[in-house]
């Protein structure tokens, strides 16, 4: 073939809608863009429909620090498929149904062969945070031609994305694109902290900080695994009628808790403390009353949720003493390329439940009602669709 007429094969920048946001804390403007072809290990996803999860939020807010950089594309929960791909890119292909998640995996270092951990330190932590994880650049322009960072290595508020491929998880096409999308982050990290983190047992006592979608996903996955008391806190009353659905057996709000502290009520309602507690709103005070009300000698406490406002976690050391152990995990302790996969099997199943996370649905253009519907305790998942 002519090298003509390779060049006119290869792939092109592609014009599309984004929503953009221009500085912390400010509503998205629905903005046309460019988008580059994958280079090298990269792969170009046309999103079919993206998710709002609190850590979107949380980073939506921060005006300053390493994970701050606007103009920039928010969103790490998503389903899509193939468009083009780079050179070296062999797992997918065009029209693959995949999802991008945030927590990339290189398949060989050491962490990724561990069976221990799901921390990839070929990409590390910050892998992706706010250019591409190989070269820190970004594949996004807006009409005058600058950059728009990217966003966990993800940025699916936008019809087309460009993600390296260590951060796509290749599905089957027979599972429901809105399912799949919430696999792609709150409800892998929920169902997989009960799971992996925790090992959650039969006959177990476990107590849920927050309930939103990634502390119901949590219930959920203590509800598979047969825990006999599944205790949620929130301050949203409303939590409890709906996290039944999801194996939730007692509930606790924290304002009409009087004079007794939440944990003082879990030791009384479980004997002594929970075996496993969850922290999933992001507040460090939580994460250590969390602690507080896991069982002496065993009780395991697991943090999920992204601190809110950066601050230090203060744990007592006579309560860690006395048998108690903490740890905290990203999406959910998931190796997400092989994981995620059974998860989507439990799903097709008919085991997990997935369609009640899915409580509110709006077109891409409306997008800024999601932000509005999860700050407003409204929403567990709102589905983004980028077609209507
Ligand atoms: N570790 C991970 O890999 C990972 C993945 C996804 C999300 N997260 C984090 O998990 C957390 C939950 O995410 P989500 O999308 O479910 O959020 P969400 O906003 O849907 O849910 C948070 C819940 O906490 C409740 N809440 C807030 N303040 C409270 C308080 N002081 N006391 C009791 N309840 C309170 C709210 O009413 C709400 O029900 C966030 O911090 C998010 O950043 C972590
Ligand atoms: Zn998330
Ligand atoms: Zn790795």
């Amino acid at each position: 073939m002519g090298s003509n007429q390779e060049a006119s094969m290869a792939p092109k920048a592609i014009r599309c809608k984004a929503a953009i946001c221009r500085n912390a804390g400010e509503p998205l403007v629905i903005e046309e863009i460019e988008v580059d072809p994958p280079k090298t290990w990269e792969v170009r996803i046309k999103i079919l429909c993206t998710s709002l999860c609190h850590s979107d939020v949380t980073l939506w807010k921060r005006k300053l620090g390493p994970v701050s950089a606007f103009p920039r594309i928010f969103g790490h929960e998503a389903a899509g498929v193939v468009e083009s791909v780079g050179d070296h890119v062999e797992e997918v292909k065009e029209g693959d149904l995949v999802l991008p998640v945030f927590a990339p995996s290189c398949g060989e270092c050491r962490d990724c062969r561990s069976t221990k951990s799901n921390i990839c330190s070929k990409f590390g932590v910050d892998s992706g945070l706010i250019g591409m994880p190989r070269d820190g650049t970004s594949r996004f322009r807006d009409m005058k031609g600058d950059v728009l960072h990217h966003f966990l290595g993800v940025s699916s508020f936008t019809e087309y994305t460009v993600v390296d491929v260590a951060h796509v998880v290749k599905l089957s096409l027979d599972i429901p694109v809105d399912k799949a999308c919430l696999l792609s982050c709150g409800i892998s990290t929920g169902v997989g902290a009960a799971w992996k983190v925790a090992g959650v047992e039969e006959g177990s006592t476990v107590a849920i900080f927050g309930l939103g979608a990634v502390g119901l996903a949590v219930a959920e996955g203590a509800r598979l695994l047969g825990a006999s008391k599944i205790i949620g806190v929130d301050l949203n009353p409303e939590k409890f009628e709906i996290g039944k659905k999801f194996g939730l057996t007692d509930f606790i709000n924290p304002s009409t808790c009087g004079e007794k502290s939440v944990s003082q009520i879990i030791k009384e309602m479980t004997d002594g403390g929970a075996d496993y507690c969850f922290e999933c709103i992001g507040l460090a005070s939580l994460m250590a009353e969390a602690t507080r009300s896991s069982r002496e000698g065993w009780g395991k406490t697991v943090i999920l949720g992204l601190e809110m406002h950066g601050s230090p976690l203060s744990l007592n050391p006579y309560e860690m003493l006395r048998g108690r152990s903490v740890s905290g995990a990203l999406i959910g302790g998931l190796k997400p390329k092989s994981d995620i996969q059974l998860l989507a099997k439990r799903y097709i199943d008919k085991e997990l439940n997935l369609e009640e996370f899915i409580t509110h649905e709006v077109s891409f253009k409306d997008i800024n009602k999601a932000f509005d519907l999860l700050l407003q305790g409204k929403s567990l998942r709102c589905m983004i669709w980028m077609d209507k």
